[in-house]
């Protein structure tokens, strides 16, 4: 494998939303590859979650950030992250011309899952299992696009949160953390760019409900694996061009979460 960290790069769904945001990230991952940084893409997709439950007659319920995920809602879930949003971004890359494997949480061993908490039913907990399959994938310059569906040892499909999914796998891979939202990085009351937090100030502005939510998971993320790798992660924006721009240089984008 390539001597440099793998950069583990996550992205919100609401990407998915947006065929230029699609088409400019994959335009970044190309140039990243081209000067021999080997990236793994790890995606979320809620918003398209929500559509296909609301078109199936099911309600969204979400508790702290995390979606709350009865078993009749799994196969509906399963099918908008590990299908529809997955394919999305296979298409994107083509058309970028990377070569990519779509793949899951499921696949080659490469995390083990448990269910997290009965309160939110099929919503998994993840741990790192085996690098294998993405370090062959890296070995072939493919970019593995990974959906955050896992599965118990029994087989059963859980539903788990795609910075989470992302974290584990930057544990894993020993990698770089890049968390992109639809926002430039973690804001202030004020709606600032918050450019360095701790873990005692996140926690602060966490007890001010400046940030909260799906940035309150993010961060909460961020910081267990900032304090893992001992370094930071970033949580940025795949809107702002000039931050895909500075992505590519290696310089520092957006906030960063420090150990
Ligand atoms: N302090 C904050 N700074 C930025 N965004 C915040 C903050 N608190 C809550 N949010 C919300 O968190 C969202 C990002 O989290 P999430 O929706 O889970 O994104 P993604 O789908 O990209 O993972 C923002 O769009 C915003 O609505
Ligand atoms: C357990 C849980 O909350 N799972 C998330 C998985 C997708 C996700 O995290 O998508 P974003 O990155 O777009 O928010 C969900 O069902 O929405």
């Amino acid at each position: 494998m390539s001597a440099k960290k793998v950069l583990v790069l996550k992205v919100g769904g609401a990407l998915l939303q947006c065929d230029m945001g699609m088409a400019r990230l994959m335009d970044t991952i190309s140039q990243l590859f081209e000067q021999g940084q080997p990236v793994v893409l790890v995606h979320g997709g809620g918003c398209l979650v929500d559509e296909q439950l609301k078109a199936n007659g099911m309600e969204t319920v979400k508790l702290d950030g995390l979606r709350v995920t009865p078993a009749e809602q799994m196969p509906v879930i399963a099918g908008a992250l590990a299908g529809t949003s997955n394919k999305l971004l296979q298409g994107a890359a083509a058309k970028a011309g990377v070569v990519s494997m779509g793949m899951s949480l499921c696949d080659g061993g490469m995390v083990s899952a448990v269910i997290k908490d009965e309160r939110l039913g099929m919503v998994g907990e993840v741990s790192p299992g085996s690098a294998k399959a993405l370090e062959f994938i890296l070995s072939q310059g493919w970019l593995a696009i990974i959906s955050s569906i896992a599965m118990t040892a029994d087989g059963e499909l859980l539903n788990v949160n795609a910075d989470q999914a992302a974290s584990v796998l930057a544990k894993l891979l020993g990698g770089k953390l890049v968390l992109l939202s639809d926002v430039s990085g973690v804001l202030d009351g004020k709606g600032t760019l918050i450019p360095s937090l701790s873990r005692a100030q996140s926690e602060e502005l966490v007890k001010l409900g400046v940030i909260e939510k799906g940035m309150k998971v993010k961060v909460e993320a961020a910081l267990e694996v900032a304090e893992w790798l001992g370094e930071p992660v970033q949580v940025a924006s795949w809107r702002d061009s000039e931050q895909l721009a500075a992505l590519i240089k290696g310089e520092a984008v957006g906030t960063q979460i420090q150990p």
